[in-house]
């Protein structure tokens, strides 16, 4: 029987490159972060980022009260309930309730595809005035602390979001706040993400997934990723798919399809999925706990990235419309 080993690239040393960022952050060096940075984008979509700025007792903090929520009677997370559109995207979402897809706006594709469910649960958070999609809680006394924990690292992510935004710019060659001033009232999601221990034959016969192959839809994702492993991205031309180690300390940063856009595609939008840890010898792959945080904004081809001989290939668009279009048939 095929497994989802058959597509794994076997040499993925070092592919996606390990970018330290104090160098950025003191402005002792801008430059050779910025040129990293963008050079990674162009090249695999996706970067490791160290001494980014957002301190070790606050990604702890998060992880712990996320464990602490999905640990919680499925009768009271469900008193935040997601609303069935996906389009609304915020609250609790059960396993089975999301099946990430890539591209499958037709209504036929997308039940064929959801036949093999994403195992997994996930919170989403947004900024608490946000008209268009309000933020879902549950009663404080349920889990007390959780919603101003996920708040404050919702704007602590904000604040690293912007640094990253001043250091492409920079690799651009754009005036510093160039993305960052469009991102002034963040349409940003925090998304915490719980995937149950789980049969590994069932995830490598593919009878069941974590998260389908799939393209981010914003502009850059931060991950934060827990020590257990199962991320995968596919190789720079390639079909084949490169595990993602988890690195202590860092934040893995990836490219999504308006940034693409935006770059008139000289910045990669990778596919990426999660599935078995490698090398998992054990019957049962265990729980594994991750946090992306996900950038939205508006989005024009950046000017050094065209010119007559190598035209716009987008017009510009809100990242609103292009998100809702993708959020609707992930429900
Ligand atoms: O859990 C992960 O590591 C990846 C999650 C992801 O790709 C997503 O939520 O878009
Ligand atoms: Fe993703």
């Amino acid at each position: 029987m095929s497994t989802n080993r058959d597509n794994i690239a076997d040499d993925h040393s070092d592919i996606i490159k390990v970018v330290d960022f104090r160098p950025f952050l003191d402005g002792s060096n801008k430059e050779i972060v910025a040129n990293a940075l963008l050079e990674s984008f162009k090249t695999v979509g996706f970067v490791y980022l160290v001494n980014h700025g957002l301190s070790q007792e606050k990604i702890d903090g998060m992880f712990e009260m996320s464990k602490q929520f999905f640990a919680l009677p499925h009768a009271q997370k469900m008193l935040a309930p997601h609303p069935p559109s996906g389009t609304h995207h915020r609250g609790y979402s059960a396993p089975g309730a999301e099946k990430v897809v890539q591209h499958l706006y037709d209504r036929g594709e997308i039940s064929e595809a959801r036949k093999r469910t994403d195992v997994k649960e996930s919170f989403e958070v947004g900024r608490e005035d946000d008209n268009l999609m309000p933020n879902i809680w549950f009663p404080e006394d349920i889990l007390p602390g959780f919603r101003e924990i996920c708040l404050k690292f919702f704007w602590d992510c904000f604040e690293v979001e912007k640094n990253i935004l001043r250091a492409l710019a920079i690799g651009f060659g754009l005036s510093e706040d160039y993305f960052a001033k469009v991102h002034i009232k963040p349409d940003n999601q925090l998304r915490l993400l719980h995937y149950p221990s789980i049969s590994t034959s069932a995830l490598l016969n593919e009878e069941v997934s974590r998260i389908d192959a799939h393209s981010d839809f914003g502009s850059i994702t931060l991950l934060f990723q827990d020590d257990i492993g199962g991320l995968e991205v596919q190789g720079p031309n390639s079909d084949k798919f490169i595990p993602v180690r988890p690195i202590p300390g860092s934040l893995l940063l990836n490219a999504g399809d308006l940034l693409m856009r935006w770059s008139n595609d000289t910045i990669k939008s990778t596919i990426h999925r999660v599935r078995a840890p490698p090398f998992t010898k054990s019957e049962t792959t265990p729980d594994r706990y991750s946090i992306p945080y996900d950038l939205e904004t508006v989005v024009d081809c950046v000017p050094t990235t065209w010119n007559a001989d190598t035209p716009k290939k987008y017009e510009p668009i809100s990242a609103k419309d292009y998100i809702m279009r993708r959020l609707a048939a992930s429900y």
